[in-house]
């Protein structure tokens, strides 16, 4: 069987394990068990007819008796590409959106709260290549683009708030970005993340065409909650998620694109790490597929030229303060995850392991200081 064709480990320890065995290997790989959602049958009837995985689990908080729960629902979207990367620019972007809209029309019969998409969906990840032509063309603004008014739309349409990754033309310093745009369930811009960390490694070969964001570690206050974006490659940075956290997000999104040769084992250990050091929810989404390109590319790491990144392998999940996560979306599928949480879960973890009241982080924050000077000595005691 090829990396591709496996869909999913949880579907391969459920086939293989016996029950009570499943359900300690389950504990242990995934922590507390989340609940099934019971999820509408029109949605589930939706999924069926339009060939994406449906999938829906509950986070379970602590009931307090001075603060109601807090309870809401995220939506996180993983695809594949709709038409060839040949296709002309348009087609690809429209055919896109038409496969987005059938999407998101599910995730509102599921109440979906917040919404979020995979890193740059409109487009195939070209990144690879290194050609401008025709990728650039996939740029918008970030306020104005075509892509933008489309969410804006569903975002009324539905009442969601809805994170739509990007590759942002900014007109005003001619300026290329990959960022993600945090619509209002009002319908409105509340304002965009940039990804701040570009990577290079492999086939990633991103920093041709955009730059390191300039957003700083921007926190959404939204109907639902506060909410941030740490965009792909971010996660490998701890303190990234930090960040974030330190200006009070309670949902960090890191809509993604990542192959399995790169990064799959890391894949469910990263969010779900900064989901438990920062007290609150993580949600991790990445594409589904393998997208050709007319153009073979090397990326001087000694391999032959090639057509393809390989397989983006999926995978999506949330995971919880509390250590806990869901099971990932299939590998292979399109598909919706749907999760409901009580945000009150992340102060009742925070008071738990108070890991924020031990942090040491005035002392760090001076060490980093000098850390980061040229003239910088590590403290290192040899006999
Ligand atoms: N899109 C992106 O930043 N990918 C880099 C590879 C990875 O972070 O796994």
């Amino acid at each position: 069987m090829s990396a591709c064709e496996f869909e999913s480990l949880e579907k391969s320890l459920e086939s293989h394990l016996p029950e009570t065995e499943l359900r300690e290997v389950r504990r242990i790989l995934f922590g507390k068990e989340t609940q099934k959602l019971d999820l509408p049958v029109a949605a589930v009837q939706a999924a069926s007819e339009r060939d994406f995985e449906l999938k829906g689990y509950r986070f379970d908080a602590i009931q307090e008796q001075l603060r109601p729960p807090r309870r809401i629902r995220v939506g996180l979207v993983q695809n594949r590409i709709v038409l060839p990367t040949d296709a002309p620019v348009l087609d690809q972007v429209n055919a896109l959106h038409s496969r987005m809209a059938e999407i998101v029309e599910a995730a509102a019969m599921c109440d979906v709260n917040i919404i979020c998409f995979q890193e740059t969906w409109t487009m195939p990840f070209a990144f690879c290549t290194r050609e401008k032509n025709p990728w650039m063309e996939f740029a918008e603004s970030a306020e104005e683009g075509s892509t933008t008014r489309f969410c804006q739309e569903l975002a009324r349409k539905y009442n969601m708030v809805i994170i739509s990754p990007i590759l942002e033309r900014e007109e005003l310093h001619s300026t290329v970005w990959n960022t993600a745009v945090v619509i209002s369930n009002s319908g409105t811009v509340l304002g965009k993340s940039r990804k701040n960390h570009i990577p290079r490694v492999g086939d990633f070969n991103e920093s041709t065409y955009y730059m390191e964001g300039d957003t700083g570690h921007t926190v959404f206050q939204t109907q639902f909650g506060r909410i941030a974006v740490n965009i792909c490659y971010g996660r490998h940075h701890p303190l990234n998620w930090f960040m974030y956290s330190m200006n009070g997000a309670e949902i960090i999104f890191n809509p993604s694109a990542t192959v399995g040769d790169l990064s799959e084992p890391m894949w469910p250990i990263e969010a779900r790490n900064a989901a438990i050091a920062n007290h609150c929810f993580t949600c991790a989404i990445n594409r589904v597929g393998t997208e050709h390109f007319k153009s073979e590319f090397t990326s001087g790491d000694g391999k032959k030229a090639h057509h393809d990144f390989g397989h983006f392998y999926g995978s999506s999940y949330v995971a919880a303060p509390d250590g806990s996560r869901t099971p990932g979306l299939s590998r292979t599928r399109d598909g919706l995850l749907v999760a409901e949480m009580d945000l009150n879960l992340n102060r009742q973890l925070c008071d738990k392991w108070t890991f924020k009241m031990t942090g040491r982080y005035a002392e760090y924050a001076q060490k980093l200081t000098e850390a980061v000077r040229h003239d910088f000595k590590p403290k290192i005691v040899k006999e």
